[in-house]
């Protein structure tokens, strides 16, 4: 369970973790401090990349993986994708707006199975898409990236659009939560915080390190420094 008072929650994205070990290594940042598992979920076809789908977190749910997992589909259709992953066990399925014929049926189909939902936008897409759907959304994800690999840089005019994305949720009412996804890094995490993220996707910034506990330490560390409060 995610508990809506935990203000931040770091989610290490298995994007960059060594996939002959998965297991031991999703254990691992868990037991380094990671809150939630994130899962990059591409078909070749929506983005230029090719990764997993549901029965990997069938397997990890076998295994005995209990932590929310947080399903980022870069799929298109998406609804198949969205049955598949809610019967594999996933807590969190967000997904792109364009990628989806019927944003309010994928969002419902989501719900109506008992996961979080929300949406993805990338860096150019328009915070339009939120229009009508805010009092749906559980979760909303800007890619600070473009989106089919790890190991980008974060692009700057994201914070703008965090910025945009918090006053939007804050008039809303609801608890959203918003995640940035994409170059997050311990050297820019804060700034992303003070701009109104309240949830941090990070892949290479901490499989690519060797030690995953000094790697989230560092990035908590700059989150304890944080100069605003968002209102949760
Ligand atoms: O959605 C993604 C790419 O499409 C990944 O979640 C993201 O890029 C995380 O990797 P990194 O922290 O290495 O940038
Ligand atoms: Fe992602």
């Amino acid at each position: 369970m995610i508990c809506p008072s935990q203000p931040y929650l770091i989610a290490p994205s298995i994007l960059s973790a060594d996939f002959a070990r998965l297991g031991e290594e999703v254990d691992n940042v868990l037991k380094a401090g990671a809150d939630v598992i994130h899962f990059d979920v591409m078909d070749n076809h929506y983005v230029p990349n090719l990764t997993f789908g549901s029965m990997i977190c069938k397997a990890l749910r076998d295994y005995g993986v209990d932590a929310p997992v947080d399903v980022h589909l870069m799929v298109s259709p998406v609804d198949g994708m969205i049955e598949q992953f809610l019967e594999a066990g996933a807590s969190i399925i967000t997904f792109h707006p364009e990628a989806s014929g019927h944003v309010d049926r994928s969002l419902q189909l989501i719900k109506d199975g008992g996961a979080k939902c929300g949406l993805v936008l990338n860096p150019a897409t328009s915070l339009h898409h939120l229009d009508y759907v805010m009092d749906k959304v559980d979760q909303i994800l800007l890619m600070s990236v473009n989106p089919g690999f790890g190991g980008q840089s974060f692009i700057e005019s994201t914070l703008d659009k965090v910025r945009d994305v918090r006053k939007l949720i804050d008039a809303s009412g609801r608890d959203i939560r918003l995640e940035v996804d994409g170059g997050i890094k311990a050297n820019n995490i804060r700034a992303i915080a003070e701009a109104g993220a309240d949830m941090f996707v990070a892949g290479s910034a901490i499989f690519n390190e060797p030690d995953y506990r000094a790697a989230i330490d560092a990035m908590r560390q700059e989150l304890s420094l944080v100069n605003s409060v968002i209102s949760k």
